[in-house]
């Protein structure tokens, strides 16, 4: 069946107002035969949102929301569509019902779309399980077969780094001079590492590899668009909205005594906590006229991975009784000093001028939105666009005055060992 196609338009609800959704909780009988739980349904093909939170393991497509002027162009509208579904919801958990999914490019003026799956397989952090689906005129029946089938993962690969090495330090140092001259006061510049494989990579178990990697982030997938981000941009749960900006970096090794000392160089950089610090000013400010209320703690804490440790802000908050749903709230945040920097039009513009790649999907939003409001919206850093046999991996660092072009390439490298690790398998 063709999906339908709502764009940004007064015509989405009523457009909407066709599609019929079921959702019901699954049995302990349904679930013993899922023994990864809900990610053993997870083919290449599914759209994927695996976070300790709630997971989302999603096929088909019941509608296309589309956005052609991006998300500046105004989001609110979708949450309102997907209230005007028609809805039969047993479980009423978020992430239950209509949802809207999916991953939105980094630049706000990039046209966008975003899918309401016509199957969502849902389960929360107490276990409790759930199947949405989605028709028009009727719900489907769920299929909830897993996913089988082996494809063999290539084994040889070649990486090239688009720039080289002196050529992408030359534009740090240029990021540097440019702070120094008073232009900007920080700016986060990405750099580009493609693959290129002998046989296409297989997506279902790249992200099985993430999911063991690394447990704690949101492991994503959307029409090739993967990754593991720990940064979350916006959560909102009812009045409950909280954000964990991320900026400011350092290695981790494998010695515990060692990674503490690490944590205690990290947190006494100056240069970091200003790196920081712009990242967690940004968001408060931006939440603060959404929020009754909004804790945002005067000194950050250490995020620890296992490629590298960040210093993180937890911000939590309650929302004003207007305030709208995640997704509006989110597009409002980004792009955040941590993925674009501090002013952001005059970083935007440096970006622009002088990055050199088209950053498409990676540090934009990726997460889901439910006909509540409710939702996960994280940045979709440490992450990979897979295309068939070749991949293309992003890693960014945050550039303030005082920053050196080999500590920033360093940084990236650990950075995409998140991605090589879960992708290189020779
Ligand atoms: C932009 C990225 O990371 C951001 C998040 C955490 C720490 C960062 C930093 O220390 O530069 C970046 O702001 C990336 O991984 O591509």
């Amino acid at each position: 069946m063709t999906p339908l196609t709502f764009s940004s338009s007064a015509d989405a609800p009523r457009q909407a107002a066709r599609l019929v959704a079921r959702t019901f909780r699954l049995d302990a009988d349904t679930l013993a035969k899922l023994p990864g739980g809900v990610s053993s349904l997870m083919g290449d093909g599914a759209r994927v949102w695996l976070h300790p939170g709630t997971q989302l393991v999603a096929h088909g497509v019941a509608a296309r929301l589309e956005l052609p002027q991006g998300i500046e162009g105004g989001v609110a509208w979708i949450k309102e569509a997907l209230a005007s579904i028609e809805a039969a919801d047993a479980v009423g958990r978020p992430g239950c019902g209509p949802v809207a999914l999916g991953a939105l490019p980094f630049d706000r003026t990039e046209p966008a779309a975003l899918v309401v799956p016509a199957q969502i397989v849902g389960a929360a952090s107490d276990g409790t399980a759930w199947v949405t689906t989605i028709g028009e005129g009727a719900a489907p029946a769920p299929h909830l077969e897993r996913a089988e089938g082996h494809r063999r993962s290539p084994d040889s690969f070649t990486l090239r780094s688009a720039l080289p090495h002196e050529e992408w330090c030359g534009r740090v140092a240029r990021a540097v001079a440019d702070i120094q001259q008073g232009a900007l006061s920080k700016v986060v510049l990405a750099r580009a590492v493609d693959v290129e494989a002998n046989r296409p990579i297989v997506v279902e178990e790249v992200l099985r590899r993430l999911t063991a990697l690394y447990p704690s982030c949101a492991i994503f997938h959307v029409d090739g668009f993967l990754g593991a981000s720990p940064e979350l941009l916006l959560s909102r749960r009812g009045r409950a909205v909280s954000s964990h900006p991320l900026a400011g970096t350092y290695a981790v090794s494998a010695d515990v005594d060692a990674d503490r000392r690490f944590a205690e160089v990290l947190r006494r950089s100056a240069k970091d906590q200003r790196e920081h610090r712009f990242v967690v000013d940004a968001v408060a400010a931006a939440l603060a006229p959404e929020c009754a209320s909004l804790e945002v703690p005067s000194e950050p804490s250490i995020l620890s991975l296992r490629n590298v440790m960040h210093l993180g802000t937890p911000i939590h908050g309650q929302l004003a009784e207007a305030a709208p749903d995640a997704l509006t709230l989110a597009a409002r945040l980004h792009p955040t000093p941590a993925v674009c920097g501090t002013p952001r039009e005059a970083a935007e513009a440096w970006l622009g001028a002088h990055e050199g790649i088209r950053r498409g999907l990676y540090a934009g939003l990726v997460g889901w939105v439910d006909a509540r409001g409710d939702g996960d919206w994280f940045i979709g850093i440490r992450s990979a666009t897979v295309d068939g046999a070749r991949a293309r991996m992003v890693a960014g660092v945050g550039v303030v005055a005082g920053s050196s072009p080999d500590a920033e390439l360093v940084e990236t490298q650990l950075k995409l060992q998140a991605m090589l690790a879960a992708i290189i398998r020779p």
